[in-house]
């Protein structure tokens, strides 16, 4: 088995060493890297992974810029890599640090680090252990900040 990560030089940190440092503190699983410019190269990059250097499931990790015309380009790079999930029937575990989510530099590093690292545990989980991921169906988790718990009526 194998997990790919797809990453980009447009992110201000190396979102693709912490997913793969990440991996390797739960599991010995083969890696695949793959780094493209932006956002909207990570479909393919994605695709690629899965069919010709066989990954079962792969992260696609980026950061979506402050202005209009990076959200517009998200939308389109996330609309590829659910096309990509579709044409290759695996999971493409997307990634997105928006980069006004956070207030200034220092938060935007740790976000960046935080919830790539979170994501790559769901990817460990969703590929070996979905019993783990079930478990936790329902409980409000989030990758980054904090979690909002399950709603209390
Ligand atoms: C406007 C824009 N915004 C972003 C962004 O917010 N984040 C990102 O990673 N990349 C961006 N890019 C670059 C494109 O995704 C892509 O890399 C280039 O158009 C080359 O294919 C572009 C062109």
């Amino acid at each position: 088995m194998k997990i790919g990560i797809a990453d980009t030089t447009f992110a201000r940190a190396n979102m693709g060493a912490a997913a793969a440092d990440e991996i390797r503190r739960h599991t010995s699983i083969r890696i695949e890297r793959y780094t493209v410019p932006g956002l909207k190269d990570l479909p393919v990059a994605c695709k690629k992974l899965i069919e010709e250097r066989g990954c079962d499931l792969v992260m696609a990790l980026g950061m979506p810029g402050g202005a209009e015309k990076d959200k517009v380009c998200a939308h389109e790079a996330s609309q590829g890599l659910q096309l990509a999930m579709l044409m290759t029937n695996r999971h493409i575990i997307e990634v997105f640090v928006h980069e006004d989510e956070a207030k200034d530099d220092k938060e935007l590093a740790w976000l960046l680090e935080q919830r790539t690292r979170e994501h790559a545990v769901n990817a460990v989980k969703l590929l070996l252990y979905p019993k783990e991921l079930e478990r936790d169906a329902g409980t409000g988790q989030r990758q980054g900040f904090s979690d909002v718990g399950p709603a209390r009526q």
